[in-house]
């Protein structure tokens, strides 16, 4: 598989440090509010491409913590006159609600700063005692100027950094680009004790620490929003690998935003829809259907019309699902001589669709393969088709939106029930000649998406 490392600006083989096995690491959310659709986004591609790896036969060992101390959260928790812990618990439960609909898998581990604290310290122990540490007034900054390679990353050197900078008043450090590991405790603060005094950590801290704890110090995979390129990857980077000595991670995946009208979708900008509000007009899957439909790394203009489109797109693939269900219901015999082209045409489909994947995890073009499977499928495959057939399309077409986790909601069987019910009046009305009922019926039917076919075993029923 290819993947583009923003380390090389190259799109390049994936290979990673163990055989068979991947360690990969998600910066997670700051947990003081619902999680945006921008937010969404990496999320759900990071979980796909997770999926993915594991579909082509890795073992993923997945990190995505949660930032659960920030001056969000102590703004927040402060205005609501609770706990700094009792915001962050709170959005943490609502993540998960929401995580879950959007059929993102749970990591391996899901850690918390506020569990870590004992393990930042120590490592931020250990840059200080290399010299690359400075503590001002019980703040302890990393000396950018102590790391060489500062700027890999992002591609900007020290000099032209130091340039843009500037230092706030309420800093005491020695260089513009220094970055805070530790900051000491104000009033209305949450604060741990610690070498320095009573603080709290910074942010960039956390990842380095959290990283290295449940992955090694040098992991394969470290991915993010486009904008935590800079500075926060750049800075995990420099903390990471001023301490080992080792690279930190290998390949550094970024996905570009969701914009509304051309700007990015922030919570700052106040430009932002929360999932849990689109949840109250579209299902979840809708969203993460929206989401596969283009390469993760491109802008994408999010409106409702977007989901609309996205929504009747998905629908396409439950009526093909269900036909080939009603197929395999009603179907019967082994593979003909004639359908034995048409199977091997179905691998072509799988073939295509992890060309795709393996294009830098392209899943807009691996939908469309979906869909020209469904073609495929809706122009050869039909009630004279065999059963074995049928069958091994509907295998194919699970495999592939499996591997996405799409198209995989059970039929409702109490729906199911009342729909035999209501054929079954259909039919009796029939019998008893009141015609009027029976196109009431079939009528009411069609409404509900249900299409009859009279056929010489019976009444047959498929949604469209
Ligand atoms: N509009 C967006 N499009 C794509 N990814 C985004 C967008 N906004 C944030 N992200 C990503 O969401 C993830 C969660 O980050 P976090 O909870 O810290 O949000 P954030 O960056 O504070 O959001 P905001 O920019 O709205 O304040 C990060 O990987 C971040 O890069
Ligand atoms: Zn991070």
């Amino acid at each position: 598989m290819k993947l583009y490392n923003t380390l090389t600006r190259q799109k390049e083989e994936f290979i990673p440090i163990e055989e068979g096995k991947v360690k990969m690491y998600v910066c997670g959310p700051t947990v003081y509010n619902y999680f945006h659709i921008g937010n969404a986004r990496p999320f759900i591609m990071f979980d796909t491409l997770r999926r993915y790896l594991e579909y082509r036969g890795y073992e993923v060992t997945y990190v995505q913590n949660f930032t659960d101390v920030d001056d969000k959260i102590i703004n927040k928790a402060n205005e609501e006159g609770i706990t700094s812990q009792e915001v962050a618990d709170k959005y943490i439960k609502e993540y998960f609600v929401d995580a879950d609909a959007l059929g993102i898998k749970r990591a391996t581990v899901h850690p918390r700063v506020t569990e870590n604290i004992n393990e930042i310290i120590e490592f931020i122990k250990d840059l200080e005692s290399k010299g690359i540490a400075y503590e001002v007034n019980g703040d302890v900054y990393f000396d950018t100027k102590k790391f060489d390679d500062y700027g890999k990353l992002s591609k900007q050197n020290i000099e032209e950094l130091e340039l843009g900078a500037r230092i706030e008043v309420s800093e005491k450090k020695n260089n513009p680009m220094d970055f805070v590991l530790w900051k000491s405790k104000k009033e209305g603060e949450p604060g741990w004790d610690s070498p320095w005094g009573e603080g709290r950590p910074g942010w960039h801290i956390e990842c380095s620490v959290m990283a290295s704890r449940y992955l090694g110090e040098t992991i394969d995979i470290h991915a993010g929003g486009q904008d935590l390129t800079f500075p926060h990857h750049e800075n995990e980077i420099a903390q990471s690998e001023a301490k080992s000595g080792k690279p930190f991670a290998r390949y550094w995946i970024h996905n570009g935003y969701i914009n509304i009208n051309n700007e990015k979708m922030s919570k700052s900008k106040g430009n932002f829809f929360t999932v849990r509000d689109i949840s109250k007009e579209f299902d979840l899957e809708v969203v993460r259907f929206f989401m596969l439909s283009a390469h993760y790394k491109n802008p994408v203009n999010f409106s409702d019309e977007m989901l609309k489109q996205s929504e009747s797109g998905l629908e396409r693939l439950y009526n093909a699902k269900d036909r080939l269900e009603f197929l395999i219901q009603n179907g019967n015999g082994s593979l003909k001589e004639e359908e034995k082209q048409l199977k091997e045409k179905l691998n072509e489909f799988k073939q295509k669709f992890i060309e795709n994947m393996d294009d830098d995890l392209n899943t807009a073009d691996a939908i469309s393969v979906i869909f020209e499977l469904v073609r495929f499928i809706n122009t050869n495959i039909d009630e004279n088709s065999s059963l074995e057939i049928a069958q091994s399309a509907y295998e194919m077409f699970k495999e592939l939106t499996g591997v996405l986790n799409i198209v995989n909601k059970v039929k409702n069987n109490i729906i199911d029930e009342e729909i035999e019910k209501m054929i079954e009046q259909r039919q009796i009305a029939k019998k008893e000649k009141n015609f009027k009922l029976a196109d009431e019926i079939r009528d009411k039917l069609k409404e509900m998406g249900i299409i009859l076919e009279d056929t010489r075993q019976g009444v047959k029923w498929r949604r469209i």
